[in-house]
């Protein structure tokens, strides 16, 4: 195959022959000029479109030279290339860009797709990621109508370890949702997408990015407003992808009164309204995951805590219980982990193509879950292994550390003759694998490898495929080493070893942790593939899946992170001084500020809050361009083969070490900064819990339409009532956007601190009553004043049915609520719908009664007597 096809995509340069090794392309001047470039990248097919512009696959163009040529493939990227054009006058585009860089810059996590630098020319800035080359993770749900339970429990494990990572740093994602969701080759879950990262917007605009399409806006974005709890509005979006990953289709997707689910008003009043249904593959124990997780209440709410120890989740508690710190350390001392390929007895998947990925627009994925007659139906397997695949990495024994393969973890069947000679094969690709390592001593590629034996469950796979592995190496210049049989764990740093067997002690018997709870959940799982094979979804309706929140976030910092000077004391191999050192070239750190100058310069107090952004860490910081030139363009015409530069601050040598993680993180105090509170307590066995629900809501179902139905309606109206019109919200547009921008940081400050409190204190005292006032003629807006008092007292008047349909959205702002006073309105906003919570909360949730739990006891006892 000639290297330049006509896609200008890349196939790996895999030739016809029959040897079937990878050998350079001999690729003449003439033919490398036809390539499309962009710095030392030559890109290829586009893999998506996104608001900014296209994502390119991408791959070096120089391959590195070694005498193990054979072995190398050339490590491929995602080149997200913006025009400057188009953000140069949408500051609100660049904040989000910069937002972007300089969250996943921080970032490192199996989960989380990786920043590995950013180029720039004079017509464009490309954001250079990891690629993910298992495509959309939408798609592969839409390809298999829905996840088996099994696997769906894999990757929301995965998605749950991602989003606590992120929020561990104080960051919220805020737009989760499958489109933002990739696989990798490994079909591991890869979270994208981080331009609304901690981003803070105005109430209004809230409300107009909103609007969009909010199937996994959690409630209290659209109904409330309520400077809002954002890792708990993550958490709704989780339950509303596992819903979707279980079910194939979104939940609240059958509202016959708003098919479209384009009402948004009436989507959040239905969603509100109506009970959670399932279909009946759905199995008790994820139904209980997902009851807790959407809940509409965030008080309520399940956290990411208990999420953790969710029975469901138990096959996976060994990868959750991996800290974000134990993350960090493991990047800090450059050993990145992949997870290993989920192996299938039998029964084909498609294989994702790196070549030919997914090309989709926008316009193509906001088609949600449509199920077609084209789908491939794959037959399930008897019994599919636990294949979680990622192993603490700190429980590989000593004995075992250059192998990938754990000896304790054996395939359970490795008695057999087949088995022996399999493992003989593995052992010799070991060996030969190991003695390339060696002679590639390339120092910058410090890898770990996590793998597991889908057939045992928990173990390793007896044999690792190309795919099996994926090599991590320095996160500047990191190159994917496969194409041969078998990658190695190459753990050349001891300080590496003794991090992690520092971490295994902490993590006592991980190794043992995967055999917990097996039978049950086999069991469970079990009886979900019986499910699988005789239900049916009978959802089949599209539904728009995209969304663009806004509002804010409530950081907290983590003040353990070792810094980069530990680091480097404690990292003695010249290898792992070379990776460190081209991490240093990291292109974002410790930059210049696009806006923060009120934020940075004027505020003093804030610094020292954990709720803001301080300077030199994560922040719409925009990166220097203090740079270095590198050749590159984007040769498309020959105007545009300018010089490429690398963003690159020279400081950022100095000041990382110092600053990165010991000057930043520790400067932040981490005692007001809680993790989610844990009053929700799990101390029921999800059966339990089910069972009983399940009684309670047959108890309630025939009170329901009645007085109860009123109940929740005033429910609904008084939490309606603290909607802030978004002239409340809207900030002084006379304001520049540089200096709007910095008075959002504040106000996001001011808001997460409200936010906090209520939720440590959800009983604080209401601030005075909200001044707005109603326009005339406005429907919405009456019926609240109106309910406003009936809220308070709890009266059950129910709302009109032209009332009880929510506010209409348009351009983002509730019809007619127009004239508001601004004053303190956050405040106010927050002890209003405090205390509408907390008026109506046995409204609410009515099976939360005591009276209606014993109710439900005795009847249950009268049925069985
Ligand atoms: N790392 C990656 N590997 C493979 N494909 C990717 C990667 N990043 C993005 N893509 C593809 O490009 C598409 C658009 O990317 P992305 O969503 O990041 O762009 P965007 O401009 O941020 O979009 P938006 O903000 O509108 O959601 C994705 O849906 C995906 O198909």
């Amino acid at each position: 195959m000639s290297s330049t096809n006509k896609r200008h995509t890349y196939y790996g340069g895999v030739t016809n022959d029959s040897s079937g090794t990878f050998q350079h392309p001999q690729r003449t001047t003439e033919q490398r000029r036809k390539h499309v470039t962009f710095g030392p990248y030559i890109l290829g097919s586009t893999l998506g479109e996104g608001e900014f512009g296209k994502v390119k696959l991408g791959w070096p163009k120089s391959f590195p030279s070694s005498s193990n040529a054979t072995l190398e493939f050339p490590k491929q990227v995602a080149v997200k290339l913006i025009k400057r054009d188009t953000i140069s006058n949408d500051y609100k585009k660049e904040v989000k860009i910069y937002r972007e860089i300089n969250a996943l810059k921080h970032l490192s996590h199996p989960n989380i797709v990786k920043l590995e630098e950013v180029l720039q020319n004079s017509r464009y800035i490309g954001i250079v990621l990891e690629y993910a080359c298992g495509g959309e993770f939408y798609r592969y749900i839409q390809k298999r109508r829905r996840l088996k339970e099994i696997n769906a429990c894999r990757l929301f494990s995965q998605l749950i370890s991602g989003v606590h990572y992120i929020h561990s740093k104080g960051l919220v994602h805020r737009d989760l949702k499958l489109e933002n969701l990739l696989l990798d080759k490994n079909e591991n879950l890869v979270i994208t997408d981080f331009g609304f990262v901690n981003e803070f917007c105005s109430r209004n605009e809230l409300m107009k990015t909103s609007c969009g399409s909010p199937c996994y806006a959690a409630p209290e974005l659209v109904i409330s407003a309520e400077p809002y709890e954002a890792r708990k509005a993550d958490i709704w979006s989780c339950g509303v992808i596992l819903y979707a990953m279980l079910a194939g289709y979104l939940p609240w997707d059958d509202d016959p009164n708003n098919p479209e689910g384009s009402d948004i008003g009436r989507l959040y009043n239905y969603i509100s309204l109506t009970p959670l249904k399932f279909p009946d593959y759905i199995l008790p124990i994820p139904r209980d995951l997902l009851r807790r997780i959407l809940v509409s209440d965030p008080k309520r709410r399940i956290n990411l805590k208990q999420i953790k120890k969710h029975e469901w989740l138990k096959p996976h508690f060994s990868f959750l219980s991996i800290t974000p710190d134990e993350w960090d350390k493991l990047q800090n001392t450059q050993s990145i982990f992949r997870l290993a390929k989920p192996t299938r007895r039998y029964g084909s998947r498609p294989q994702s193509s790196c070549s030919t990925s997914s090309i989709g627009s926008r316009s193509d994925k906001r088609d949600s879950l449509v199920i077609d007659s084209t789908l491939i139906t794959f037959p399930a397997p008897p019994q599919e292994s636990q294949n979680h695949i990622i192993t603490r990495p700190a429980s590989i024994a000593s004995d075992q550390r250059l192998s990938p393969i754990r000896r304790s973890h054996r395939h359970n069947r490795s008695n057999s003759a087949a088995s022996v000679a399999l493992q003989a094969v593995v052992n010799a690709d070991r060996e030969y694998a190991l003695n390339h390592e060696q002679s590639l001593s390339s120092a910058q590629n410090i890898r770990q490898i996590t793998a597991c034996n889908a057939t045992s469950g928990f173990s390793p796979p007896s044999v690792i495929n190309s795919g099996d592995v994926l090599i991590e190496t320095s996160p500047i210049k990191r190159n994917t080493i496969s194409g041969g049989n078998i990658l190695i764990n190459l753990e050349k740093e001891t300080t590496t070893l003794t991090h992690i067997s520092q971490v295994q002690q902490n993590n006592t018997n991980s190794s043992q942790n995967h055999q917990y709870n097996k039978p049950r959940t086999q069991n469970s799982l079990q009886s979900a593939n019986n499910f699988y094979r005789t239900s049916s979804s009978p959802h089949t309706k599209p539904r728009p899946t995209s969304y663009h929140p806004g509002s804010y976030t409530a950081p907290s910092y983590n003040s353990n992170m070792p810094s980069m000077h530990e680091i480097n004391e404690k990292t003695t191999s010249s290898a792992s001084s070379q990776t460190l050192n081209q991490r240093e070239t990291s292109p974002f750190d410790f930059t210049p500020y696009l806006a923060l100058d009120t934020c940075i310069t004027s505020c003093s107090s804030i610094e020292s809050s954990p709720k803001l952004i301080t300077h030199g860490q994560f922040s719409m910081a925009k990166p220097s361009v203090d740079l270095q030139s590198v050749s590159g363009d984007l040769i498309k015409y020959k105007a545009d083969a300018e010089v490429v530069t690398r963003m690159y601050d020279e400081r950022y040598k100095q000041k990382r070490k110092s600053l990165r993680y010991s000057g930043i993180f520790s400067d932040i105090s981490c005692d007001t900064v809680t993790e989610e509170s844990d009053d929700l307590k799990l101390s029921e066995s999800p059966i339990q819990q089910h069972a009983e629900r399940k009684s309670i809501e047959n108890t309630n179902a025939e009170n329901l339409s009645g007085k109860n139905m009123e109940n929740r309606d005033n429910a609904i109206i008084s939490a309606k009532k603290s909607v802030k019109v978004p002239s409340e919200r809207s900030l002084n547009e006379t304001e520049s956007a540089k200096k709007r921008f910095s008075f959002l940081s504040l106000y996001s400050y001011n808001n997460s601190k409200s936010s906090l409190y209520s939720s440590m204190d959800s009983k604080r005292k209401p601030s005075p009553p909200s001044q707005r006032r109603p326009n005339k003629g406005d429907s919405y807006a009456n019926s609240r004043s109106s309910s406003t008092k009936a809220s308070n007292t709890s009266t059950s008047r129910k709302l009109p049915k032209d009332q009880s349909t929510p506010m209409i959205i348009q351009d983002g702002l509730p019809l007619g609520t127009k004239e508001v006073a601004p004053n303190a309105r956050s405040s106010v906003m927050v002890s209003e719908v405090n205390k509408a919570s907390v008026d109506n909360k046995a409204i609410q949730y009515p099976e939360q009664s005591t009276a209606k739990r014993v109710l439900g006891f005795f009847k249950r006892r009268s049925m069985r007597v």
